[in-house]
């Protein structure tokens, strides 16, 4: 196993909301955007290692936090045994030298005011690098290695496509010879029939250049085609690393397999498929969820010992349970169901029946085994009450994947999840 160029120790970012002057003067607190969460992992030397998600999970932010594009909250990046949030001076530029970025979008990473050439040599001229001649000698055999041409050096962005301007793009990044790149959604805003172009680009400079590669990407098939290992990041934490192949055959956490399921598959064999796919949209990032952060959609979320239920029962109960914590069960609606116009100011046992009959039929599809539903129906009865407080049914139905986050356990093929062995 090859050495770390970059090793990342419980890296946390996070955005602040609703903290400026008059925030403060309005008397509102600051609220946190857990964007990254305490990530640790290793990009080892030569390879590429993926950062898979949904959107808004914290991949982008990753990439930029680790390159100190974006201030850490916490946590360590070393980059080549060396703490990247410690250098200053000439350390300093030489990291910048060495680690670089690939934006997802290659046309607003261009000035469209400047030729090619000139955007691919303005690191050069920052960083001082050579004569001029020798610049532009270098700036023309870039644009050569990258599948363009030196003669194309007066050109406007304008002049290219969508997979030529990331071809520049690429070049600028490769200009000071970095060790280490992130790729950031490289091929994301191309059209389908240039991305495996690009993506085979990339691999072929990866074995000229001994380049290592960060690749974020929430498209599963760039992932396998292009990299070694993968990282899987759920609301800002990493839930499952792992061999490439390993880990797209046999998944370790409840969100990698959703994530694979959610894949369009071509052949029928593979189309007969009877886990569930992905549903319900990723919670905030600015209250995440206590525990396990998939718990609120994992189909495989874990019953309190004894108790006694199938997995779509419980999910129902959960989801219930999400809405009577926040208090965001629609109790007006209920009280309509029940044949009140407005909920009544104190309701008499015949109205709390009437109320609990609608909100069952409502939100218990599946039926529930007399001795569970009970709680329910007591829950229930006490939001038409308007005891909210006493209706959590926290105590009965509570799960350990809402108690504690696990841990990103194992050596090879790390995953975090209560679920031992899946
Ligand atoms: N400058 C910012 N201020 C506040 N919140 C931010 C900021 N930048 C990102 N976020 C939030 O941080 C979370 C992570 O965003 P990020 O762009 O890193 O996710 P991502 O996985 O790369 O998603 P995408 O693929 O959509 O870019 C999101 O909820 C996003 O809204």
């Amino acid at each position: 196993m090859s050495d770390p160029v970059l090793s990342v120790e419980g890296l946390q970012k996070y955005f602040w909301e609703q903290n400026s002057l008059v925030d403060r003067l309005l008397g509102n607190d600051p609220v946190a955007v857990r964007a990254v969460d305490g990530l640790t992992f290793d990009v080892r030397r030569g390879e590429t290692l993926g950062l898979v998600g949904e959107s808004g999970c914290g991949k982008s932010t990753t990439g930029e936090t680790v390159l100190g594009l974006q201030e850490p909250t916490g946590g360590r990046v070393e980059f080549e045994g060396r703490d990247v949030y410690d250098l200053s001076g000439e350390a300093l530029d030489e990291f910048h030298r060495e680690a670089q970025i690939v934006f997802q979008d290659p046309f607003s990473s261009l000035d469209p005011r400047k030729t090619i050439g000139k955007s691919v040599q303005q690191p050069l001229d920052v960083h001082d690098v050579g004569t001029k001649a020798e610049r532009e000698d270098r700036v023309r055999d870039l644009l050569d290695r990258v599948g363009l041409s030196g003669s194309q050096y007066d050109r406007y962005p304008h002049e290219f496509s969508g997979g030529q301007r990331q071809r520049v793009a690429i070049a600028r990044a490769l200009a000071l010879e970095p060790e280490f790149v992130v790729l950031d959604e490289p091929t994301s805003a191309l059209d389908v029939s240039v991305q495996a172009q690009i993506l085979n680009l990339l691999s072929d400079l990866q074995d000229e250049l001994d380049l290592t590669y960060l690749l974020i990407s929430h498209d599963l098939s760039v992932i396998r085609h292009i990299c070694d290992r993968v990282a899987v990041m759920y609301l800002g934490e990493i839930v499952e690393i792992g061999d490439t192949a390993e880990l797209f055959e046999s998944p370790g956490h409840p969100y990698t397999e959703a994530l694979l399921e959610s894949v369009p598959r071509a052949s029928l064999a593979e189309q007969d498929r009877t886990i569930d796919v992905l549903t319900g949209d990723v919670p905030s990032p600015r209250d995440p969820p206590s525990g396990c952060r998939f718990r609120t959609r994992c189909p495989e979320v874990i019953p309190p010992e004894g108790l006694d239920i199938d997995q779509k029962a419980y999910r129902e109960v959960m989801n219930l349970r999400g809405l009577l914590e926040n208090r965001s069960l629609s109790v007006t609606k209920l009280w309509e169901r029940a044949g009140y116009d407005s909920p009544p100011e104190e309701p008499d046992d015949a109205a709390v029946d009437a109320f609990v009959d609608a909100a069952i039929e409502r939100h218990l599809e599946r039926s529930l085994p007399r001795e569970y539903r009970v709680h329910v129906e007591d829950a229930f009865a006490a939001v038409a009450r308007g005891n909210w407080e006493t209706a959590t049914l926290r105590d009965d139905f509570e799960s350990v994947c809402e108690r504690t986050n696990p841990d990103l356990d194992g050596t090879d093929h790390p995953v975090a999840c209560h679920l031992p062995d899946r």
